[in-house]
């Protein structure tokens, strides 16, 4: 038992005898193009069979349809006569006029200059002639047929014209007694398949060919170009870029920083950790495990465990990166930055996301002081565009002293957008910087464009909706020209 859509059942209990596709269509009160994919997907299943016939049909020319609307014109000249004892037709001398006079003449009329003089009966002997060709004319344009004479007779008027048509003919193939109307469905459901439901239902065929309407064209994204921009200024203000991995080390992202193995932190509500087989990053040097293990056992007092610093997270800041740097470079005086993704299991809210960028930064040098450190954030604050920062002393397990930092936003007052301080000699020292200071930061990249763009949400950031998209990235361009031209003010 073939199960079909109750339109296609329709179709076939309709072409039990051949038939034209045009008059199936016209049988079920529709246009041959919608049928034509089932029709298409009945011959696939070869229950149907479909032939192409060529046939020469006749199509009315431009001029035959109008004629078909307003009238041929001599049957408009003809009933403009004047009748006493003979009726007079007046035609005029313009280009309608020859033609009303070359036809008057195939019917006997013969003009004297541009008037016509004929009697009454001859005269509706005409005009009865002719509105049986404007009858004709009517006819062909709304479908019909025409007597055979009259299609000569127009084609040498050019009022039609012939042209070979191909006319889809299909035939049921099946015994209807062997098919059955469906429910006809598009999705199939979990509780459709499990109550087996799925047997009694015919699936809808999708034609991807079908030509969709086009979407409003994509702009940039405002929070990628931002992303980029603020590349641009740390850039600019002589820092150097570098990048780090996403899915991360917990040495890198925790025991490098000087966050002990069984620090709040660490535990599962405020990190994502990753059971993972795939390809690993490269496992920080072994001599640096030994020398951060040292660090931690004298500081914290308690057993480091190696297998617990191979352990891998999602990176929860971007400081895992900058510490890499660090343990990369080691002594001198550099400035570098990183801009990347981090991973928390926030509860989200207006301004908590389990996903959001950070810019992280770290100076390095000899005598680098806490002046130093707020001269700097406020240098970068300022280059970006904020108006007002504010700093309150904090606590990070890797630096001190610290401080969190804070801006105001248009509605949601001022919010902390990031922490900062001076690394601790158990952070450096194992990474052997021991003359040097290590300035360092961490700011969240969201929450500076909400408040450089007045983004009451931080999901707006990912928003799908067309038009927020747009009104922030016009925000965005205006906010560019801006930055530079507005007046800065800082308070400590
Ligand atoms: N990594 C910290 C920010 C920070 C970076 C560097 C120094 C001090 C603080 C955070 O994510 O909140």
């Amino acid at each position: 038992m073939a199960l079909v859509a109750p339109i296609e059942y329709s179709i076939l209990k309709a072409a039990v005898e051949a038939k034209s596709l045009e008059s199936i269509a016209a049988e079920l009160g529709t246009r041959a193009e919608n049928l034509m994919r089932y029709v298409e997907s009945l011959r696939s299943r070869g229950l149907l069979s479909v032939e192409r016939r060529k046939v020469e049909v006749y199509e009315l020319t431009e001029e035959g349809l109008r004629y078909a609307r307003e009238g041929l014109p001599e049957l408009r000249a003809l009933k403009s006569a004047r009748c006493e004892e003979l009726c007079v037709v007046e035609v005029p001398d313009t280009a309608e006029g020859k033609i009303i006079l070359a036809n008057l003449a195939r019917y006997g009329l013969r003009p004297r200059g541009q008037r016509i003089e004929v009697d009454r009966g001859e005269l509706e002997r005409v005009i009865r002639t002719v509105e049986e060709r404007q009858r004709a004319l009517e006819q062909l344009a709304s479908g019909g047929g025409a007597p055979a004479e009259i299609y000569a007779e127009f084609l040498k008027r050019k009022l039609i014209k012939k042209s070979v048509k191909t006319e889809i003919y299909i035939k049921t193939v099946v015994d209807l007694s062997a098919v059955r109307a469906a429910q006809l469905k598009t999705v199939l459901t979990p509780e459709d398949i499990r109550t087996g439901a799925w047997r009694e239902i015919a699936l809808k065929p999708i034609d991807l060919s079908v030509e969709v309407p086009p979407a409003p064209s994509p702009v940039p994204h405002f929070f990628q170009e931002f992303l980029n921009y603020v590349r641009e200024v740390m850039v600019g203000l002589g820092f150097e870029e570098v990048r780090g991995p996403i899915l991360e080390y917990e040495f890198w992202n925790f025991d490098a920083l000087f966050q002990a193995q069984d620090h709040p932190a660490r535990e599962v509500h405020d990190t994502f950790f990753v059971k993972w087989e795939g390809e690993l990053p490269e496992p920080p040097p072994r001599e640096l495990m030994e020398r951060v293990a040292a660090e931690h056992e004298a500081g914290w007092g308690y057993k480091w465990s190696p297998q617990k610093a191979l352990g891998l997270v999602m990176r929860s800041q971007t400081t895992a990166t900058t510490i890499r740097a660090l343990a990369e470079r080691g002594e001198g005086q550099y400035k570098v930055f990183t801009i990347g993704r981090v991973f928390r299991p926030e509860h989200i809210d207006a301004k908590h996301n389990v996903e959001f960028h950070q810019l992280d930064g770290i100076v390095v040098g000899p005598g680098l002081t806490f002046s130093h450190l707020l001269g700097q954030l406020e240098q970068i604050a300022k280059a970006l565009g904020m108006q007002e920062v504010k700093f309150r002393p904090a606590y990070f397990p890797f630096t001190s002293p610290s401080v969190e930092v804070y801006a105001r936003h248009e509605k949601l007052g001022w919010v902390e957008f990031g922490g900062a301080g001076i690394f601790r000699p158990e952070v450096t020292r194992p990474l052997g910087v021991e003359r040097s200071r290590v300035l360092a930061w961490g700011w969240g990249l969201d929450r500076i464009a909400m408040i450089l763009l007045g983004i009451d949400d931080i999901r707006d950031l990912f928003t799908w909706d067309l038009g927020k998209l747009q009104e922030y990235y016009r925000r965005w361009e205006s906010f560019k020209r801006g930055v530079g031209a507005r007046g800065v003010k800082f308070t400590l």
